[in-house]
């Protein structure tokens, strides 16, 4: 299974983490920086278009290998911004992503959008990691956490300044993270331990999740018609990386999946 091996990964990342993490030292330089940039907020209102988009900076997947061979983090991320994007989502896991901290401490530099650190998050050291690094919110996958870890991971965040994001893939998972305040519910249309992609995932989670959440739909997305689908269905926004990384022209393929007038007629 896939997961199992991404985590045993990450588990061994996290123990050299620990060699080098000092709480006080951490809370030091977090006491510096500036404050964090709304990510939820910026999905759930004060939009001009009906869907929100997160956009992500990939170079790699376990499933897929390398996808974007003439991978510029910086100006993918630019690309995004100007083109229209709400938020961008910059992977950093090295092993079987492609990722890098130092790709999102680039974008952090370069342009003002909010940023999801994108990573296996399981230990809460990450989470000072993420702050640290530039990003404003943080995933948080129901899969690998229990529920206590969960609970643990969304006050660090929340005491960090960090938006969290809360990644479900199937009802035991969404009923496990509604009893935990996540105002911020991402559905997988993917499912990670078989990497199959399923955009109905989000029709039929989404019935299940108060009003109030702000939801995404994560996975798999890459015509106008899913956006519209994925609307219909009751999302807020939606999180796409590979439609884009497979792109010669980024900026036009993100004004042409969310709708953008003039664009519908063109052929890719
Ligand atoms: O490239 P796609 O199919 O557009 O998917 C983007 C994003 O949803 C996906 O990268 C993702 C969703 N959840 C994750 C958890 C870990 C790593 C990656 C992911």
């Amino acid at each position: 299974m896939y997961l199992d091996r991404i985590v045993e990964t990450k588990r061994m990342e996290v123990a050299a983490l620990k060699e080098r993490f000092s709480l006080t030292e951490a809370e030091r330089q977090i006491a510096e920086l500036p404050a964090c940039l709304g990510f939820g907020e910026k999905l759930a209102r004060g939009r001009n278009r009906p869907m929100g988009l997160i956009a992500e900076v990939k170079k790699a997947s376990p499933s897929k290998g390398l996808i974007r061979e003439d991978f510029h983090p910086v100006n993918i991320a630019r690309t995004y911004e100007e083109a229209g994007a709400d938020c961008l989502s910059v992977l950093t896991d090295v092993e079987y992503f492609q990722g890098s901290n130092r790709y999102l401490q680039e974008i952090r530099e370069a342009v003002r959008l909010p940023i999801l650190r994108k990573d296996f998050t399981i230990d809460y050291r990450q989470i000072y990691e993420a702050r640290l690094i530039g990003a404003d919110a943080v995933l948080l996958i129901a899969a690998i956490l229990t529920a206590e870890e969960m609970k643990e991971m969304l006050q660090i965040s929340s005491d960090l300044g960090l938006d969290a994001l809360v990644e479900v893939h199937d009802r035991e998972e969404l009923e496990r993270v509604l009893e935990l305040d996540a105002s911020l519910i991402g559905i997988n249309n993917r499912n990670l331990k078989t990497f199959v992609t399923d955009l109905a995932a989000t029709e039929s989670l989404i019935r299940h999740i108060p009003q109030e959440a702000t939801i995404v739909s994560e996975s798999g997305i890459s015509r106008p018609e899913e956006i519209r689908y994925l609307l219909a269905s009751g999302a807020h926004a939606v999180l796409v990386g590979e439609h884009f990384m497979r792109q010669h022209n980024i900026g036009w393929a993100v004004k042409q999946l969310m709708g953008e007038p003039g664009t519908e007629e063109v052929a890719r």
